[in-house]
């Protein structure tokens, strides 16, 4: 059988995606999905160190957030993130697929805090380990934060699944005619302004030249086979 294209990766996963087809929240059977499908990664041998995105919970919250102190509303999309991180290690622990919570806010009681040599010796022992409250910033979002933690990790690659098959010449959402990338540069990515990322990540991973794939969460499958090298979303590269 053909060895994964990749040793260890850094996993953002949408906050939104958890939701499934609800408006609001963690969905089971969708989180259940996910889960298994991280794990086919990590029975192939792959180090998996995850960020988790807040948008399932945040935007729900947003109309009570308008006319707030932005920083006050991050710090409670931060928490949302931790929520998610809980949420994903509890499925992670009924299919025995075994993770650490790291959060970058400390909240001792809830989570170990971000601890870099100990997340890599996790993930040296083939533990998940699970990325909670983002870079800890306000003004960022979990995106910069995954690529933050990814060359933390020495990350191979980001991989970026979330609710669209990979970057397009637009919003595929608003603009339905949009058309797809295969791949393109970080240079490109940013000069077009293409908004399925934000551009400090993608100054960060650029200036890094740490690649990301875009890749669809919804897409059965997708996950191992971006991690097997063949052919899935977008790749953005140096
Ligand atoms: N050029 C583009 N190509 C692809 N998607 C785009 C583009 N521009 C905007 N988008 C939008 O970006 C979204 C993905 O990024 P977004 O940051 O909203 O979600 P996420 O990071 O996956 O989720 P969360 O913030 O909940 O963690 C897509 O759902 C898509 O509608
Ligand atoms: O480093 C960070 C990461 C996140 N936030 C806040 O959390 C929400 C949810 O994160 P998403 O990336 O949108 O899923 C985000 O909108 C920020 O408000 C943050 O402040 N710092």
């Amino acid at each position: 059988m053909a060895a994964p294209a990749y040793k260890r990766i850094l996993l953002k996963l949408s906050g939104e995606a958890l939701m499934g087809n609800d408006s609001y929240g963690i969905n089971r059977e969708t989180i259940e999905r996910i889960v298994a499908e991280v794990k086919e990664v990590v029975d192939l041998g792959v180090q998996v160190a995850v960020v988790i995105g807040g948008g399932n919970i945040f935007r729900g919250v947003a109309p009570a957030a308008a006319g707030m102190d932005r920083a006050t509303a991050d710090y409670m999309g931060m928490m949302a993130t931790v929520m998610n991180a809980l949420a994903l290690q509890d499925a992670m622990r009924r299919v025995d697929l075994v993770s650490r919570v790291q959060s970058a806010l400390t909240i001792e009681q809830v989570a170990e805090p971000y601890i870099r040599g100990k997340a890599i010796r996790y993930l040296e022992e083939g533990k998940v380990v699970i990325f909670g409250a983002g870079t800890g910033n306000p003004f960022f979002t979990t995106d910069t934060a995954a690529a933050l933690r990814g060359m933390e990790m020495n990350a191979e690659i980001v991989l970026k699944a979330t609710k669209v098959d990979g970057v397009y010449t637009d919003d595929p959402k608003t603009h339905p005619d949009a058309m797809r990338y295969k791949s393109l540069t970080f240079d490109e990515a940013i000069m077009r302004n293409l908004k399925v990322m934000d551009a400090t990540a993608l100054t960060l991973c650029r200036d890094q030249k740490l690649p990301i794939n875009v890749f669809s969460i919804f897409k059965q499958g997708a996950l191992k086979r971006v991690v097997m090298g063949e052919d899935e979303g977008t790749l953005v590269s140096p």
